[in-house]
Parts: C-alpha cells; structure tokens; sequence
C-alpha cells in the first residue's frame, strides 16, 4: 500500500478526480524495477500509461468498504454525473459508507489514456495509431492503481453493459478480489449482432471524408450519425412511442418533406450533444474494444471462463434490450456459480441501465442483504 493510503481518516471525503501514472505512481520500489512496459494483448508495449479515476469516500479500516463501478462506453471516472441515482450522499451508493472508485477506460477522452494524447514516440497525438485495448487490456491496466489504493478485497463490483464486460474480465482474472459482483445488461462474449453494430459505426466515421486527417474534429460529423444509429440499439420501440411520437394534430413536415419534431429532431440532437463532449477517435477505438470482448479467449470455453467466478454474483437483464438480450445475462447467470438473475422491466431498453435506478437498487439491496 502507498503512503499516501496508509492513513484512513474517517472524516467524509466528496469525489476527487485524480491521475495515477505509470510507472510513476507504481507503489513499490520493486514493483517499479520490475516494471518493462505495459504489454496489450495484441503484443503492443507500452512505455508509459495514465488513468483518470475519481473517488468518492474513504477506504475504512477494516478495508471491506470498497464498491468498485465500471463505466460503459461514453462515460467518465465521475459515477455521480452519470449514475446520480445511486452514487451520492444519501443514494445508496453513499460516501459516508463505501469507499467508491471509478477508472476512466483507456481510449476515452475523459483523462485516460487517450487518442489525442501525445505518443511519445512520435511527439504527436496517436489519432488513428491510438494502440487497440481489449476489454482484458483495461482491467489489467486498473491492477497496478487498485494496488496503490491499497485494496485486497471488492466488496462490490458493479457496471453496466461496456462496464459489465470489464467487470467479468476482473472476476475472472482474479477469483478471489470480488465478493460481489453485479453484472448489468451485459454478455460474456459481444455478440455477432453488437458486434454488426459497431463495426456499422465505425464504417459511418470512415465515411466522413475529414476522418483520415490528424485534427481533435476529424470525423465528427461521421460520429453523430453514428451515434444517431446507434441509439436505436440502445432503446426500444416503446421508448420511443412513448417519447417522441407526434400525434396527428402535432405532426408537421417541413418544405424538403422532413419531419419537424419528434424522432427526426432527437435523432440529430442526440449526435450532437455526442459531439460536444466527445471526439470521434475515442468514439472508435472504443467501439473496437467492446467487440473484442470474449470471456473466453485463452481459458477453453466461455463457460469455462465463467466457472472461474467466486465471487456472488447478481446478473441482471433489462427486458427491452435489444442490444444486449436477456437471453445473454440468463447465460451468464446459467453459468456462474450459484448466480442469481433479475430482469427488469423497462422501456428504455440497453439505456435502461443508466436510468432505472430505483429498480436497480432494490434489486441491489435484496441481493446484499440475502448474501450477506
Ligand atoms: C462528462 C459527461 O458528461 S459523462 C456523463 C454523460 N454521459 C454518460 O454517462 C454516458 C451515458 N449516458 C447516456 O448515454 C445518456 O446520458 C442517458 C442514456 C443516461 C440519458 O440520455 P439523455 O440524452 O440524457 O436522455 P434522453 O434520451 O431522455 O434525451 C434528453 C435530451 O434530449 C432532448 N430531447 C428530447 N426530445 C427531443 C426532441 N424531440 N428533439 C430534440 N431534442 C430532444 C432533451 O431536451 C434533452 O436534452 P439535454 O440533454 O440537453 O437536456
Ligand atoms: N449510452 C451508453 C451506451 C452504451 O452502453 C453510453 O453512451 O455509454
């Protein structure tokens, strides 16, 4: 454990956003001597590598106080911006009780690692040469700062979706850190159909002709419809009737035959509030790290993968996800030893995760208080 982390106060302590790098930051001597780059699956090293993680609370004396949150594709180390229904004094996610972190994922542009970083070995920003992590490549990349924190125990890993996906890979990676494990509209391998998603994206950014130039912009407009696309895998056709459908007295076309309103404008909203937080590089190399996700790769099977998990488990599906279908989380609950499932009813399909917090709760609570 650093110095820094040796002293447990018990005073209340709001989120803070901090960086931890490597090898810098890397707790002890030894391990920064035997430290030769940080190795992705693909065989590419890297020299040198940062992580933008938030903390909400303090880590208690015992150490059994750790919830750990995963973020799923877009968001940042911040769960309280994102998940502020159940991160927050007074949520159930309360930092006067748990020890809270979040990483932000490498490829993200929220203070990671991140494709308009500059590569040292070139002096210039990586763009297109941003070098590719699986899923398996960022929690790995999380170990060396759960260290410098100080944590030996998980008393809750949770993530939705991207999140979920990371959070498995760690269960399985190391058996005996998780004590509970919730698991949120997420697969153990990306499917063929989210995988046809993604790389529809992907060809949308390719598309745009600014997208080969080394600009922060490049792309951008390729990533708004791409993100507009994207969005209807993300929610339901309820959702939508239920939001945005103009009923007859309100429907109106414009001159060029367009509608005006509803679906058409949130549609493109939608890419654009994308756009104004985020950039079409990380939009990218992301969407590649999701469908590289495969419990399985070098352990036998799948199931074999998740026979590995000790830690108990709480699975839960949202049941107008198209994205991510039940039929994925009862999978993963088949197989994980003496898991439980919940599905939840939602109109908000795969986006579901992000907002049925008093569902998810619950959910959470009598998961805990069951196992306890
Ligand atoms: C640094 C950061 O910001 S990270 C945190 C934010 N992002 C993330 O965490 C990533 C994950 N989050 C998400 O994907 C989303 O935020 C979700 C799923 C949680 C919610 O999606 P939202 O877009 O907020 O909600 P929703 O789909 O209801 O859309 C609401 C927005 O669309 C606008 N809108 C709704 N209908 C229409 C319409 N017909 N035409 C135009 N705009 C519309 C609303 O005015 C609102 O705008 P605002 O966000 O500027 O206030
Ligand atoms: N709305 C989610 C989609 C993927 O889970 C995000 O942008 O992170």
């Amino acid at each position: 454990m650093s110095e820094a982390h040796k002293q447990t106060g018990t005073a209340y302590s709001p989120c803070e956003v901090k960086t931890f790098r490597v090898p810098q930051d890397l707790c002890s001597p030894a391990e920064k001597l035997k430290w030769k780059g940080f190795e992705l699956e693909s065989g590419e090293k890297l020299p040198q590598y940062h992580l933008a993680y938030t903390t909400c609370g303090q880590l208690n004396t015992e150490r059994n106080n750790v919830v750990w949150i995963f973020h799923a594709l877009t968001a940042n180390s911040n769960p309280q911006e994102w998940w502020d229904g159940l991160v927050g004094a007074g949520k159930y996610f309360d930092p006067a009780k748990y020890f809270i972190v979040c990483v932000n994922t490498p490829g993200s542009c929220y203070g990671s690692i991140g494709p308009l970083d500059m590569n040292v070995a070139t002096g210039k920003p990586y763009y297109h040469d941003f070098p590719f992590f699986s899923t398996r490549d960022l929690i790995r990349s999380y170990q060396p700062l759960r260290r410098f924190l100080g944590i030996e125990k998980i008393h809750i890993g949770i993530g939705g979706s991207m999140g979920g996906q990371q959070l498995l890979e760690w269960s399985i990676e190391e058996p005996e850190l998780f004590e509970h494990i919730i698991p949120i509209a997420t697969n153990a391998i990306h499917s063929a159909w989210g995988i046809a998603f993604n790389t529809t994206q992907r060809m949308i950014i390719e598309a745009d002709g600014t997208w080969g130039q080394q600009h922060p912009q490049a792309g951008i407009a390729g990533m708004k419809a791409a993100r507009a696309m994207a969005l209807i895998s993300y929610r339901s056709y309820e959702g939508y009737a239920l939001k945005q459908s103009t009923n007859n007295s309100q429907w109106q076309i414009d001159n060029s035959g367009e509608s005006v309103g509803g679906a058409a404008s949130y549609q493109r909203y939608q890419g654009e509030k994308l756009a104004n937080r985020y950039n079409a590089f990380s939009y990218y190399t992301l969407s590649k790290t999701m469908d590289s996700h495969n419990l399985g790769r070098g352990r036998g099977t799948v199931a074999e993968a998740l026979q590995l998990i000790r830690a108990k488990a709480l699975v839960i599906g949202i049941d107008s996800d198209v994205l991510f279908p039940l039929s994925e989380q009862q999978y993963l609950a088949a197989q994980i030893p003496g898991a439980h499932f919940l599905s939840i009813s939602s109109h908000f399909g795969h986006d579901g995760f992000l907002l049925e917090f008093d569902t998810i709760e619950k959910a959470i609570d009598s998961f805990l208080n069951d196992n306890k």
